[in-house]
């Protein structure tokens, strides 16, 4: 007989709480520069990262480990909370419209693993008279997001510093009795920072991650952004690899592209995109938002509302959209990848981790990002509360539901429950939302002090336009897109390419 433990799953619940969705508050996920930004969070930064700290170095061969949840994204390719039987392959849903969705529960797991190492591990550590109040900092606590999409953007200050900042250090020292050192040579601080990079003992070929695309994974023991471009016998490349860099000023650079423009007030690239993706009215179908690849099947009722008039579209591709679709969340999330790891299209560049989807799990900022993605998911799925995987199931009906296609390997409870896009819909029964999403809000209510689903989504409009709409330029109340196709992975192709459009006014 097998015993159960060791056919049990893992259930993800996110950090429990007995909150009704939609009706009672739920705590935030913070922005991340706000949250670390401000003294009175010390402790529970402190806690964050020491219990992300010890993640990181649970053994790879713990299914619970930091190093094996970060592998189900894509290498060493390992089965995950299922038989071993299975081949795991990638299990990231990339270029698929469960894009969103999947990334949902996988960052849950995550937020759920350090809320669990903070309860078992790090709160025991701390002096008896602190543990009650640190028991009640973890329970409020969320993963945090960075909003590379903002006017300005940067990379988070707490990402960029190998040492602590200071209020931490002190917080770690004095709550947790962390002795925090320095080293007079390096400046390096004990314990690291572990949202700089990951770092392995040794090179992570040992671990199961070989060379991809032509860059040293193997030899890295350090997560990177922006390193060198490899070539076979170049020392400093080598060296660089191994130990890892991480050129933050050149993620900002890449971020904000758009910015160093015609004015300082402009958007960044990605602000624009985001703007235009939770601008209501922009899309019709879930699909259309959800991902680089969704094609309307043919024959479905979204395929007919996509096609022009008879023979108007006989040069077009099959796959051709209408022009208010012509970004999507995996879009602008494959940007932000590309920008934040560094691309082998630029002259001496090599791809670090993030812009590789098979190691980018690895480096931790990945986690910020992707829990900025949920935020956008969120946001939107507020907007457009009838919009769902609805359309593709059409497609699907003989294969049975595309909504409730599994979301590998992620289990709901220890008896093998997949989770489905449908499962995951609801966010805030995972006991989460985010700072936009305040529905309790007394200032939602209308006159009899029921909730107004108006007030509410009119807000959440303003507050997008706040963050995200172009601040400079006439408007002239259209949306005009331009379209142009190119291969996006020609070698040397510039960072930012400038097209000068002459838009003619039609007077007839
Ligand atoms: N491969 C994606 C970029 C990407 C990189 C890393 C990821 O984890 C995900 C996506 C692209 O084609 O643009």
């Amino acid at each position: 007989m097998t015993s159960a433990a060791t056919t049990e799953t893992y259930p993800i619940t996110g950090i429990p709480t007995n909150a009704r969705p939609q009706i009672d508050p739920v705590p935030l996920r913070p922005e991340i520069n706000a949250w670390v930004s401000n003294p009175a969070n010390a402790d529970q930064v402190a806690l964050f990262v020491l219990a992300l700290d010890k993640f990181q170095k649970l053994d790879y061969e713990d299914k619970l480990s930091y190093f094996k949840v970060c592998g189900i994204h894509g290498l060493p390719r390992a089965p995950w909370d299922q038989p071993p039987n299975v081949d795991g392959g990638y299990y990231c849903a990339h270029g698929s419209i469960l894009f969103p969705t999947w990334h949902r529960p996988y960052l849950l797991l995550f937020e759920q693993r350090i809320y669990e190492i903070m309860i078992n591990d790090i709160i025991p550590l701390a002096k008896p008279q602190d543990q009650p109040r640190l028991l009640d900092l973890a329970k409020s606590w969320r993963f945090p997001y960075w909003d590379w999409a903002v006017v300005n953007v940067d990379v988070p200050d707490i990402v960029r510093r190998p040492f602590l900042p200071e209020v931490i250090s002190k917080s770690l020292a004095g709550v947790f009795g962390v002795n925090v050192q320095k080293d007079p040579e390096t400046g390096a601080i004990q314990p690291n920072n572990p949202l700089y990079s990951f770092r392995t003992p040794e090179p992570m070929g040992k671990y199961g991650i070989p060379v991809d695309n032509s860059q040293p994974y193997d030899i890295a023991k350090s997560t990177s952004r922006y390193p060198p471009r490899y070539k076979q016998g170049d020392q400093s490349a080598e060296t660089q690899w191994t130990n890892g860099v991480q050129n933050n000023d050149d993620v900002t650079k890449a971020l904000r592209v758009q910015q160093d423009d015609d004015s300082p007030n402009h958007p960044s690239a990605l602000g624009g995109s985001v703007y235009r993706l939770l601008t209501p009215g922009q899309y019709k179908y879930y699909g259309d938002f959800a991902t680089v690849t969704y094609n309307p099947p043919s024959g479905s009722s979204s395929a007919k509302a996509d096609a022009g008039a008879p023979g108007e579209r006989e040069n077009l591709k099959a796959n051709f959209r209408p022009p208010s679709s012509h970004t999507s969340l995996e879009s602008v999330h494959n940007t932000a990848h590309h920008s934040i790891g560094g691309d082998f299209t630029l002259p001496g560049f090599g791809t670090g981790h993030m812009a590789d989807q098979s190691i980018a799990a690895f480096d931790p900022i990945f986690w910020l990002h992707h829990c900025h993605i949920d935020r956008l998911l969120a946001i939107w799925q507020t907007l457009n509360p009838d919009l769902w995987l609805l359309d593709a199931d059409v497609e699907r009906s003989a294969r049975g539901k595309m909504s409730e296609k599994a979301l590998s390997p992620f289990h709901a409870d220890k008896k093998r429950t997949s989770y489905t896009s449908n499962k995951v819909r609801e966010w805030t029964q995972f006991g989460y939302t985010y700072p936009e999403l305040q529905y309790w809000l007394p200032q939602y209510r209308d006159g009899n002090g029921k909730f107004s689903q108006e007030k509410y989504v009119a807000d959440v409009s303003r507050q997008v336009k706040a963050l995200y709409a172009p601040t400079t330029g006439t408007s002239t109340g259209y949306d005009y897109v331009v379209n142009v196709e190119y291969d996006r992975y020609v070698p040397r192709i510039p960072s930012r390419t400038d097209a000068d459009v002459l838009l003619i006014k039609d007077s007839h």
